[in-house]
């Protein structure tokens, strides 16, 4: 059985994954992580996910049930991610991350402990957007670089995120970016606003919508005189999230070191 500890157990990516570890057959929540001196440690994790007693008491510090896990899922923040991090490569942990807006030395980061450590990094876990990465490969190699196919992509989220553009928005640019041969790093524009001028031809552009209680939206479109192309993503419970960062671990048990991410885990590389 996989001993699974959650850090951000208080947040809402927190409680879906100790609801999806509790419902998942060969692994265990042993250890729930939340900010040190918060009100909720000495409390129950299954009764602040409301999936009731689990007989896991919320701990302020990974350090104090270092014993109790094999594997680690962090859904927090960047810079507690990066803390969670050497934690886990010092206690020779596994690791699944899902938290986005890592910055570039942060993700070198994860690269550099994967060489002690088995990770799994990835910006969505869901089944259906890792497919959309996969089919937005196949779209943008044959409509081309030269093929006179503006391309955008169009994300929306809850009031409470933090980030922006979304980690799958950017992916989601990186992986057309590649196919196309372009370097997102070069080629991205972020919202327009006043005299813009024409939009130019290998531009990729990313809108951010931030309203109300909206899961995870995304859409990127390929528009030329005549026609339209969007592959859409709509995702309407975190459910889908949680069960993928489960089955990253469950898939990552038996790796002794390495960074990967969920198109390994789901064999779609
Ligand atoms: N890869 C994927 O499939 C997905 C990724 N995400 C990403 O996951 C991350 C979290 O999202 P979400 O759950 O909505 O955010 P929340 O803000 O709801 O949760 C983050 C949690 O981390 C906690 N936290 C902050 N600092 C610490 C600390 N020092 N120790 C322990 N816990 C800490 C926060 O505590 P407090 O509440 O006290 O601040 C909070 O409970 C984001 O980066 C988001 O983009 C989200 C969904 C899917
Ligand atoms: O913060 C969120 O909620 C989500 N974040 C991820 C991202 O930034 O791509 C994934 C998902 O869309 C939900």
């Amino acid at each position: 059985m996989l001993r699974i500890a959650v850090t951000g157990a208080a947040g809402r990516m927190g409680k879906t994954l100790i609801e999806a570890i509790q419902q998942a057959e060969g692994a265990e929540l042993t250890a729930a992580i939340v900010e040190p001196g918060s009100s909720l440690v000495g409390a129950d994790a299954g009764e602040l996910a409301g999936v009731g007693k689990l007989g896991v008491k919320l701990s302020g510090s990974l350090a104090e049930v270092k014993d109790d896990f094999d594997l680690l899922i962090d859904f927090t923040a960047p810079e507690v991610t990066l803390q969670n991090l050497a934690f886990c490569e010092a206690a020779g942990k596994k690791l699944v991350v899902g938290t986005t807006g890592l910055d570039t030395d942060q993700k070198a980061r994860l690269q550099q402990a994967a060489e002690r450590i088995a990770l799994v990094f990835a910006p969505n876990m869901s089944v259906g957007v890792n497919l959309c990465f996969k089919l937005l490969e196949i779209a943008a190699r044959a409509l081309g670089d030269d093929g006179g196919y503006d391309i955008e992509v169009i994300e929306a989220h809850h009031r409470h995120k933090v980030d922006a553009p979304s980690g799958t928005a950017l992916r989601m640019g990186e992986v057309v970016a590649d196919a196309l041969g372009r370097d997102l790093k070069t080629c991205a524009v972020y919202g327009r606003e006043g005299q813009t001028g024409p939009r130019s031809a290998k531009e990729i552009g990313f809108e951010t919508i931030r309203a109300g209680d909206v899961v995870g939206d995304h859409t990127v479109l390929f528009a030329t005189e005549g026609e339209r192309i969007e592959i859409t993503h709509k995702a309407s419970s975190r459910m889908t999230f949680a069960k993928g960062a489960v089955r990253a671990a469950l898939w990552l048990a038996d790796k002794p070191q390495g960074l990967f991410d969920m198109q390994d885990v789901l064999n779609l590389k």
